[in-house]
């Protein structure tokens, strides 16, 4: 890259604002390659981002909801190719190909940056380069982990406004340190020549989403959806801080964070790890089904872990935003977030819109409205005969509207884990609830996670696979060092406080089709288990797989649920489990040499077991 300032920036309205030398050098560097026609610098305002909404309203890529029912909020719609993470573009370019693993795209970062630099030369032709400082995770974090997202499209500027805290405090905190940032670089990939016209959805359909673990750095091309294009969430929240936390002793996790609080006024922290649309956001803002327990809030989709002086695992979440799939999310299965949608201030994308201004999707009320238009913009009723919104539509929320929120949410220090929960989506096979013997029993359950896949990945929709404490897309380094950080990590523990982990399935089928669990907030009722089986109170079996509940030892008050249909959901069934030992084996093929030992011995335990 040349290092000439282009003309265009010294013109701009802001000169280079910042003392920082390595992100006014970067900032150079990006905006000669990209060649946009100005280079403006995020400041995080109000006034800014009213600013920005008017002008992506003015470009047709944002839809004004009825200011009645959804104040301040906008709806998008994606161009119909780009709608979800492309986990076959996405790459993690380390040194070595090793270092990347087989879980992973790996291509040579020489060569991946030669090809980059084809790409964004003059990428941002036509178009605005904003700056976005930001932080994951208190600014007031001992070490905060900051980065600068360059990204020519306002819909990004506007979403990393509500998912991270971005803008000019960010920027002075790390010019007081000249601090360490993750540089994050993004296009559209749709420079405009001369005169040309805009769409309202510009993108590229050569995408690639791409890190260097080594540099601590990522570039994304092509897409403007969530998952690729808001690069601190999944990029630098996961992917570059796993490598982060494999270096520095910690964990970057794809996991929710709540708080339950038990009738005897005991706190307890609970992080679960399911995949992509599996149930995060819904369990993290679960309105609990049984008396005197209480759930708060913490976070939705990412967790960062460390052991803490006393030895017990503290989290925090980096996020200030909710990223939640929308279809399924509604009055009835999860009257928090829609109460935290209604407060406004949010945007929609790929959501379906009613006539009179507002957002619906699957699942949002009992009844379906009678005429819509769908996210295509074409007209629906209920005879068309397909979904009005798209199945990984999404709403993006400040997560502070979320009433239940914790007041430990903003904690630099964060909260004690006492439990930690893997769950897949698996119509067979895996038990409502399985309690782990130890930690490495319990790390086993996360490696075997399988899970069958959803629409929030690009590809087919129902296929079971294996992901690893739901990490498979987001590992930033080789899979079966990853795992071995997990199995290594409790010796920073005190035993004593050393989190029980749980396997969950709250998708189990009957033999009629339907889920044998009611699941949302009767999964309180599993919550409230685990907790008892911390404290001793709680019977469980002893199974080849782990300890499931006794007879009677799950809350079922006030619960109507058949004999048939509890037995479906919490059996733990051998035929089935010998059943799925050749998938396991094959999974652990593909490790080679940097699988566990203590892994492989777990598995020929459960493998023994069994065949009794
Ligand atoms: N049957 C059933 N469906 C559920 C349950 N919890 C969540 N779902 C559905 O699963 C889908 C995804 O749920 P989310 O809570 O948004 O999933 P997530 O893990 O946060 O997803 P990402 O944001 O993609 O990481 C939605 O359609 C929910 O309605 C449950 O307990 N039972
Ligand atoms: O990253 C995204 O686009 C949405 C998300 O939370 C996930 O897929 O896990
Ligand atoms: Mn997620």
């Amino acid at each position: 890259m040349t290092t000439t300032v282009d003309r265009q920036v010294k013109d701009s309205a802001q000169p280079n604002p910042t003392s920082h030398a390595k992100l006014a050098q970067w900032v150079e560097e990006v905006s000669a390659l990209t060649k946009p026609d100005r280079v403006y610098w995020v400041d995080g305002s109000a006034e800014e981002n009213a600013r920005l909404t008017q002008e992506l309203v003015d470009a047709g890529t944002l839809t004004p909801l009825n200011q009645e029912t959804f104040p301040n909020s906008f709806a998008a719609f994606s161009d119909p190719s780009d709608v979800a993470r492309v986990e076959e573009q996405t790459f993690i370019c380390s040194v070595e190909e090793r270092d990347a693993g087989f879980t992973n795209n790996w291509m040579d970062p020489v060569k991946m940056k030669a090809k980059l630099n084809g790409l964004f030369d003059g990428a941002m032709r036509g178009r605005t380069m904003y700056v976005i400082p930001f932080v994951m995770g208190s600014l007031d974090a001992a070490e905060p982990k900051f980065g600068v997202e360059i990204t020519d499209s306002e819909y990004v500027v506007a979403s990393m406004r509500i998912m991270a805290k971005i803008g000019t405090e960010v920027l002075r905190k790390m010019e007081e340190t000249e601090a360490f940032f993750v540089p994050a670089l993004h296009s559209v990939g749709a420079p405009l020549a001369q005169g040309q016209k805009d769409v309202a959805w510009p993108c590229n359909d050569d995408k690639w989403i791409v890190h260097f673990p080594e540099e601590r750095s990522i570039v994304s091309f092509g897409s403007g959806y969530g998952g690729n294009a808001l690069l601190g969430k999944k990029c630098f929240a996961l992917r570059i801080a796993s490598v982060m936390a494999r270096d520095e002793g910690w964990l970057a996790e794809h996991m929710l964070i709540l708080k339950l609080t038990s009738p005897e006024n005991k706190p307890y922290h609970v992080a679960a790890a399911f995949p992509s649309a599996c149930g995060k956001t819904n369990l993290a803002l679960l309105d609990p089904t049984i008396k005197d327990w209480k759930v708060e809030t913490l976070g939705d989709d990412i967790a960062w872990m460390r052991f803490g002086a006393q030895g017990e695992l503290r989290a925090v979440n980096p996020e200030a935003g909710l990223f939640g799939v929308a279809p399924g999310t509604g009055w009835s299965t999860n009257p928090n977030a829609m109460r935290a949608i209604a407060k406004g201030n949010s945007i929609f994308t790929n959501v379906a819109m009613t006539d009179d201004g507002g957002v619906w999707w699957e699942g949002m009320t009992d009844e379906t409205p009678e005429h819509l238009t769908d996210w295509k913009g074409q007209d629906w009723t209920p005879e068309a005969n397909r979904p009005a919104a798209h199945p990984n539509s999404r709403f993006c929320t400040p997560i502070d509207q979320i009433d239940m929120l914790s007041d430990d949410y903003t904690d630099p220090e964060g909260v004690k884990i006492d439990a930690i929960l893997f769950g897949g989506r698996r119509k067979t096979t895996v038990p409502l609830v399985t309690q782990a013997r130890s930690w490495t029993s319990g790390v086993f359950m996360g490696s075997t996670l399988s899970s069958e896949t959803t629409a929030a990945a690009a590809g087919q929709v129902g296929l079971v696979r294996r992901d690893p404490m739901a990490m498979l897309p987001f590992i930033g380094y080789d899979a079966g060092d990853y795992l071995n950080h997990w199995d290594r990590i409790s010796a920073k523990a005190d035993p004593e406080q050393l989190p029980q982990i749980f396997l969950v399935n709250w998708f189990r089928r009957t033999a009629e089709g339907g889920f044998a669990w009611p699941g949302f907030g009767e999964n309180s009722r599993v919550l409230k288990w685990a907790i008892e089986r911390l404290e001793g109170k709680a019977e469980a079996v002893e199974t080849p797989i782990g300890f499931i509940p006794a007879t009677g030892s799950l809350d079922l008050s006030g619960l109507e649920l058949s004999e048939d249909e509890l037995d479906e959901a919490t059996r733990f069934d051998a035929d089935e489990w010998r059943a799925e030992l050749p998938g396991i084996e094959e999974w652990y093929e593909l490790f080679g040499d940097s699988l566990p030992a203590s892994l492989r011995t777990e598995l020929d335990g459960l493998t023994q077991r069994l065949a009794r």
